[in-house]
């Protein structure tokens, strides 16, 4: 049982001198936030601290232990930058005090850089890696990764500092390319990708290593990230806390199966428009901050495009698109109980010519499951949470 009483108590057993803090001067009833007896705050000398910060001004001072004890838990947030077209969100991140921006992936589980171990051809334009300067290498450990865009890249392996938004992993992963794809050389806004899954799906051999998150997680005041992408505009990704003025409504949460190595769940019912009759269930899904679009099961994308009387598949283009002019209709999806709006406006991803755009919904064939792409994270706020008995997702509108 956490209460302001028992640090009150503490100030006074530290034998510090203390005023009866002027809000309750005079007072005879006020209310103290619970916490459930038995549930630990691991952010409780983060409270402390508060508290001695608070009183500060009268001459209270944290002990040495405190201090250290609150230092041990940490919390931040990072930007995350749209692209063109939120084709993908980047985010600032120092490796051994280098900077780069690294596309944050939920889908995977590598974090991977452009490096000077990257042929000039293939990294120009690119920020990059220098390992020589504080990276020990990891000997004998090589990656090599494909995303479901066909793209890819591969290399050898360091340990080195990795600082996001103020949470520090000393020593992480750092996985050095020896060679990219043609469409990340051309990427020159993308640095690498911070891999955000579950570490089982990483692509060190003969040594898995652990993702960011799972590096630093049991450091965290709260084992959880948070994922507010927005349209056109930068969000962030947030590490330890959920930061109650991102969302409205309450979070609703949902179980994830992890034996895929995804953040994957089961979305239920969906709709199209102001219909409300719901056609179907979505079924087995991943939460993928690094897939654009969203890619959804044959019978939802066929039912939402029957209602954009301009819409057509182009095998050319290798997906559904429309006149640029369509009014499009919200496409409805129900989360652990909750229906989440992704707005029409969201689902005209970019134009293709003069007169045509693209879909924001495209078929999940050949994929094997659905995909929550960017389309729909930017529609909600996210968290990736790790703090209970089994991991799980929250959604709430943002
Ligand atoms: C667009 N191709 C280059 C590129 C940027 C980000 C990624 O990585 C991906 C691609 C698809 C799904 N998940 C991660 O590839």
């Amino acid at each position: 049982m956490h209460s302001f009483i028992t640090s009150a108590a503490l100030v006074a057993t530290a034998g510090l001198a203390y005023a009866v803090p002027h809000e309750l001067v005079g007072r005879s009833t006020f209310s103290v936030k619970q916490v459930a007896a038995g549930k630990v705050l691991k952010s409780g000398p983060l409270a402390m601290m508060k508290t001695y910060n608070k009183y500060a001004k009268i001459g209270a001072v944290a002990p040495a232990n405190v201090v250290s004890a609150a230092a041990a838990v940490q919390s931040g947030q990072v930007a995350a930058n749209p692209e063109s077209y939120d084709e993908s969100y980047l985010c600032p991140v120092t490796i051994g005090g280098q900077s780069l921006n690294l596309d944050f992936d939920t889908g995977s589980a590598d974090l991977w850089v452009f490096s000077t171990l990257t042929p000039t051809s293939e990294s120009t334009g690119h920020a990059m890696y220098n390992p020589s300067t504080s990276g020990t290498l990891k000997s004998g450990e090589t990656w090599d990764i494909t995303y479901g865009d066909g793209s890819g890249a591969s290399g050898t392996v360091y340990a080195d500092k990795v600082v996001v938004g103020g949470v520090t992993a000393t020593s992480q992963a750092v996985e050095a390319a020896t060679s990219v794809s043609s469409s990340f050389t051309s990427d020159t806004d993308d640095d690498g990708l911070l891999g955000l899954a579950f570490s089982s799906i990483n692509t060190v051999s003969p040594t898995a290593q652990t993702t960011f998150f799972d590096t630093v997680k049991s450091t965290l005041a709260t084992k959880l990230f948070t994922a507010d992408l927005k349209k056109g505009a930068a969000g962030a990704y947030d590490f330890g806390y959920i930061d109650t003025s991102k969302y409205t409504g309450s979070i609703v949460y949902t179980a994830v199966s992890t034996s895929n190595g995804f953040w994957e769940f089961t979305a239920g019912g969906y709709s199209v428009g102001t219909s409300t009759t719901v056609s179907g269930s979505i079924g087995d899904a991943i939460a993928d901050t690094g897939t654009t679009l969203m890619y959804l099961p044959t019978a939802a994308v066929t039912a939402y495009y029957k209602q954009v009387s301009s819409a057509t598949y182009s095998s050319s283009q290798g997906g559904y698109v429309f006149s640029c002019t369509a009014t499009l209709p919200n496409f409805n999806v129900a989360i652990g109980g909750k229906t989440f709006v992704v707005p029409g406006s969201y689902i005209n991803y970019a134009p293709i010519s003069t007169s045509q755009c693209f879909g924001g919904i495209q078929a999940n064939t050949g994929i094997g499951f659905t995909i929550f792409g960017d389309i729909f994270l930017k529609s909600v706020f996210a968290v990736f949470d790790q703090s209970q008995t089994a991991p799980r997702l929250g959604f709430a509108e943002q």
